[in-house]
């Protein structure tokens, strides 16, 4: 049984839904995961978590969603060591958006690896424009990322 943190960012909700597909599909494996729409260091350093996964959506030109923001710029500032604990991203998108596709995912990845945290999988990209079921391919994918990271 491993302990899973998802932090979310999400404008309209479609991360956060993918995020507790996943949750739910963590606890049927028998494992534990909390969803956090608010994520913090605090509650990144308090919950004693086996595992990180972000799922997060791009807005703006490429940025991280508001709700979400925060904590990647805590991660920067405090620098939370992860000492090679396994990570995982989900990242939604819309390749519309061409050069900033996926681009907040990318951005988490990337903050997390400066950290020493260690990505047994790389993160998976969702585009709104191929897809109607971004929970189906984040599923898909989570079951890799589970017999990696877990
Ligand atoms: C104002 C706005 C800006 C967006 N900018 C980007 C972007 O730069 N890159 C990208 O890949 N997707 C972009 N998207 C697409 C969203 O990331 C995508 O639709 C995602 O599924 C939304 O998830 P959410 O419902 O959790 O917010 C943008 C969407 C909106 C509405």
């Amino acid at each position: 049984m491993a302990r899973v943190y998802i932090p979310v960012g999400t404008v309209s909700g479609t991360a956060k839904a993918v995020a507790e597909a996943c949750a739910a599909a963590l606890r049927t494996e028998g494992h534990q995961a909390q969803v956090d729409t608010e994520a913090s260091i605090g509650a990144l350093n308090s919950g004693d978590w086996d595992a990180v996964l972000v799922v997060t959506a791009t807005t703006g030109r490429g940025d991280i969603p508001s709700n979400l923001s925060p904590f990647y710029i805590a991660l920067e500032e405090q620098a939370p060591g992860q000492n090679g604990r396994p990570f995982g991203v989900i990242c939604l998108g819309d390749s519309s958006y061409d050069m900033t596709f996926c681009q907040a995912g990318a951005l988490m990845e990337a903050r997390f690896i400066e950290l020493q945290g260690k990505a047994p999988v790389p993160r998976v990209t969702i585009d709104a424009t191929e897809t109607q079921t971004p929970d189906d391919d984040a599923l898909f994918w989570l079951k890799e990322w589970m017999e990696e990271a877990l």
